[in-house]
């Protein structure tokens, strides 16, 4: 029976992947989207980008909304401090399952907590669920016309600390221009574009990052 993508690029993982070693598993489902096939991972360029406002963060929670196959889940929890956590939400059950493979194979089990929902049903849950107080970083790369509603909920449930940054992807391209609107007006956010491409080819894509003022 035909393969999905998603099952493709696990099996480049485990393949060509190190277990236990996390940039292997992100160096390996970048060769393989290269190479073989494209999808929809936010890619080495715009990972780049992602590493070093992570970095810059160093954040101890961060929200991931939309996991895919676990490529910035793992990339990001590969860069946090010793008991940072990472919590990510999937919609999609058979993305969950090929990413949480993914996760072990990275051995990030301990850093990261992936949820199975929609974003709106589970953001006002992750307080009271998941002991969370606020998120540090949050990684919004799900559909694009969630990204202005979750940001609200996300604001109204008290989920980002004063300080706390936003980081969308692919602002240009599919686009969320409503979004954009929103966090480049609001007094609220101070924001910043990061030109780069959409992941693997050379169409223009970003990512915005807004930080939090409370
Ligand atoms: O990074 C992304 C890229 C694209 C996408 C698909 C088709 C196309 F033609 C261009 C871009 C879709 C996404 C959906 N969710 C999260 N990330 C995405
Ligand atoms: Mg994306």
């Amino acid at each position: 029976t035909q393969s999905t993508r998603p099952q493709r690029i696990l099996g480049a993982v485990q393949q060509n992947a190190t277990r236990g070693d996390p940039r292997s598993v992100v160096r390996a489902i970048d060769q393989y989207c290269r190479s073989q096939e494209w999808a929809m991972n936010v890619g080495d360029e715009k990972g780049c980008i992602l590493d070093s406002v992570v970095s810059e963060v160093n954040p101890s929670t961060v929200l991931e909304l939309g996991t895919y196959c676990g490529y910035s889940t793992v990339r990001i929890a590969s860069l946090l401090p010793p008991h940072a956590k990472l919590i990510t939400l999937e919609f999609n059950p058979k993305f969950a399952v090929i990413a949480r493979q993914v996760i072990a194979w990275a051995g990030l089990e301990d850093k990261i907590q992936l949820v199975e929902g929609s974003s709106g049903d589970l953001i006002p849950k992750l307080k009271e669920q998941f002991g969370v107080k606020a998120f540090d970083l949050v990684f919004l790369d799900h559909w694009k016309d969630r990204y202005l509603p979750d940001t609200k909920l996300i604001e109204e449930c008290g989920l980002l600390r004063k300080g706390g940054v936003l980081l969308a992807d692919n602002v240009i391209c599919p686009g969320a221009p409503e979004y954009l609107e929103f966090v480049r007006s609001s007094p609220r956010y101070e924001s910043q574009y990061f030109k780069s491409h959409l992941e693997y080819t050379k169409v223009e894509d970003g990512l915005e990052k807004s930080v939090f003022l409370g």
